[in-house]
């Protein structure tokens, strides 16, 4: 079995054309191992969230590779494209991406069962349980605050154990107390489940709970630092960044 849970190869995305035409992702290459936490800072417009789409396969390249737990994404339908982010994909993204019509535990049970499985109801309870949201599991997303529903994304990747996780700003628009708690869960999804997490940050803090910190800037990785640095350093290397891009 590969030890890399993500590979991207040479990944080109261009947006525009003409003189409006933007290199968003400059040839990148680079390879998530399974069971790391990864985190992915740089500059706003550096190209963060796009390498994070092409991963996960919401945004095709226009030139290069990306192969998700073995599986070459390229060539595949549409179809193929949004089974395998349900089956093998987890998100914990900024806008929580829950349905709002389900429960907490409808929404943790949701991708297994897209796939055809029943998940056990205590196998449910126990993710919610993890996350400590065992005393929430009817409410809905409406009835549950941000860092609630960002833990019950996290315990849908609990239950679910996607090949990988992708994480954009997860703690964006949290306080730092219930910031540190998603930390906490994302951490312990790499060090007691051995799963795999790639977080897009903008935060120091943040970055700082990773084993590896890669930093854009202008679509290009121009740093892959591991293990993490320290809060301040990380801080003064993204001030650089934003003092040269400008
Ligand atoms: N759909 C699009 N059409 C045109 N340009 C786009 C599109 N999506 C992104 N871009 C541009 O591509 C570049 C990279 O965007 P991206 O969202 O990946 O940056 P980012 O590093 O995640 O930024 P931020 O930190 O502000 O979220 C930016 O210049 C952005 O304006």
């Amino acid at each position: 079995m590969t030890t890399q849970t993500a590979v991207l190869h040479d990944v080109r995305v261009t947006y525009g054309s003409g003189d409006r035409r933007l290199v968003a992702l400059d040839d990148v290459s680079v390879a998530f191992e399974r069971g790391t936490f990864s985190a992915v800072m740089g500059p706003s417009g550096s190209g963060k969230s796009t390498l994070l789409h092409c991963a996960a396969g919401l945004e095709r390249p226009a030139a290069g590779s990306v192969t998700v737990d073995g599986v070459v994404l390229d060539d595949l339908t549409e179809d193929r494209l949004t089974r395998l982010r349900r089956d093998r994909i987890g998100f914990v993204f900024q806008a929580f991406n829950l349905v709002s019509a389900l429960t907490a535990e409808q929404n943790v049970s949701l991708p297994a069962r897209l796939a055809g499985r029943r998940p056990k109801a205590a196998d449910v309870a126990a993710a919610l349980a993890e996350v400590g949201l065992a005393d929430r599991r009817q409410h809905r997303p409406s009835e549950l605050s941000g860092g609630e529903q960002q833990r019950v994304a996290v315990a849908r990747a609990l239950l679910s154990r996607p090949a990988v996780v992708f994480a954009d700003e997860p703690t964006g628009a949290l306080d730092s107390v219930t910031s540190r708690q998603i930390l906490d869960l994302l951490r312990r999804l790499v060090d007691e489940h051995g799963q795999t997490v790639v977080m897009v940050t903008h935060d120091p803090v943040a970055a700082a709970r990773a084993d590896r910190i890669l930093f854009l800037a202008d679509g290009r990785i121009v740093d892959d630092v591991r293990p993490a640095l320290s809060p301040e350093r990380i801080a003064a290397r993204t001030a650089r960044l934003v003092e040269q891009s400008c």
